[in-house]
């Protein structure tokens, strides 16, 4: 099959196998280059949303800077002889053949992470062939959530909260600059968006993973986050899945008491923003992004998804402080990765950049372009080394459990 991308609204419905293994692999030889202490680290782990983002990068930092086991779990579609799969599908294929190389322990669980049976699945794994894990990383970005025990299916809303939100921002079709106008959500909408992205969860996978005796004595585990500035307040921090993110610092508490019992703890760790599938559907995030990309390569402080986990493990979680048990975090117990986002230098220079913005400078005065890249990138697409003429089989076979 020969593959091109096929761009619908802010999804690319269209995947390169090849691409994808390259785009591991890149991140695989960045971690390698960080020379993380692999004596330090976490040894066998559990990343809850593992094939893409964030999560994907956490499972590479975790395998290839510790040579740590890993058990993996995300919602994919794998690729069949009449149309490709999702890119995370062809992520974790590739991940699942570089750890074997690697002599690495590596098993993936395709299926809803927010259901009982993915929790009971990941136990069963874990008792088989890790007997305990000693790191739970939850990254789960997901528009929906079945309650597990109801059935009832729950969205989350991109909104703002009390008065619409109207700001200048990219139309990504058409490269163009538009004014969005998003309504204010309603407060079933909150709760809802809270029920999808808030901590509940992450509490009901570490409650039953402790129950079950797979949490090692000191384990950890860490969520993540966004709070972002006050260009992003009134659509994100300020808005409905802001909401749903103070519901996850308050799981964090909850769960790191439950895990000081043994020597453990629990944190959500503040990233920055980057490109992602997530990201890319949240309104105004896009021009964002291109604005904050732009400010930050000019300042030497530009960070990937890889870059920004490598960090979290080798300077906060693992770091000699941090296995002291005393982690650098801000008066919320959170693990801060946005502190070069959040300076005001960068912050200052974006907020300059915004009211000038048009469709005629948009790739000019932000590198729109290099968000554009990165979108394709994350597909497989738009690197220079795979050949996109060449034929390619979109099936890709690995270890993996399908729910
Ligand atoms: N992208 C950003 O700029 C940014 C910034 C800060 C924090 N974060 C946070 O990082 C976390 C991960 O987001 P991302 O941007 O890496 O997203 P992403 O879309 O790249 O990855 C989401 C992951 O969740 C998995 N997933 C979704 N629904 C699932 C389900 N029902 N069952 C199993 N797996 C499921 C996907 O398979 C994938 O592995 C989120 O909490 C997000 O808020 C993102």
């Amino acid at each position: 099959m020969i593959i091109k991308p096929k761009v619908r609204g802010f999804i690319c419905t269209t995947t390169h196998p090849v691409g994808c293994e390259k785009n591991v692999l890149e991140q695989i030889e960045a971690t390698r280059a960080r020379g993380l202490n692999k004596s330090a680290g976490p040894k066998k782990v559990l990343v809850i949303g593992a094939s893409s983002g964030y999560g994907l990068a956490a499972r590479i930092t975790a395998a290839f800077g510790y040579g740590a086991d890993t058990l993996g779990v995300f919602f994919e579609k794998p690729g069949s002889e009449k149309k490709p799969g999702t890119a995370g599908w062809y992520n974790s294929a590739a991940f699942d053949r570089f750890a074997k190389a690697e002599g690495l322990y590596s098993k993936s669980i395709n299926g809803d992470a927010f259901s009982h049976e993915a929790r009971e699945k990941a136990i069963e794994l874990i008792q088989q062939d890790l007997g305990q894990v000693d790191l739970v990383v939850y990254s789960l970005a997901s528009p929906v959530r079945k309650l597990p025990d109801s059935g009832e299916l729950k969205r989350s809303s991109l909104k703002p909260i009390g008065e619409p939100y109207r700001a200048t921002a990219i139309d990504t079709n058409k490269d163009t600059i538009i004014e969005a106008e998003v309504e204010p959500a309603t407060e079933q909408e909150i709760e809802d968006t809270k029920a999808v992205m808030g901590g509940e969860d992450w509490e009901l996978w570490i409650d039953a993973l402790d129950r079950a005796g797979v949490l090692a004595p000191g384990a950890r585990s860490v969520a993540f986050s966004y709070i972002g500035t006050e260009i992003t307040w009134p659509i994100y921090w300020h808005g409905a899945l802001g909401k749903a993110k103070e519901d996850l610092d308050r799981a964090a508490g909850e769960i790191d008491a439950r895990l000081k019992a043994s020597g453990g703890g629990a944190n959500v760790a503040v990233l920055k923003s980057v490109v992602t599938q997530a990201s890319a559907a949240i309104p105004v995030m896009p021009l964002y992004i291109a604005m904050v990309y732009k400010v930050m390569k000019e300042q030497g402080l530009h960070e990937g998804t890889i870059d920004q986990l490598n960090r979290l493990f080798g300077e906060h979680l693992y770091s000699s402080q941090g296995r002291g048990g005393s982690l650098d975090t801000d008066e919320a117990g959170r693990l801060r990765l946005d502190d070069w986002e959040l300076r005001d230098d960068v912050q200052q220079a974006c907020k300059a950049l915004w009211p000038k913005v048009t469709t005629e400078n948009l790739f000019e005065i932000t590198d729109y372009a290099g968000y554009k890249h990165e979108f394709l990138k994350l597909f497989g697409f738009e690197r220079d080394d795979v050949d996109y003429d060449a034929d390619v089989d979109p099936v890709a076979e690995f270890d993996v459990v399908n729910l």
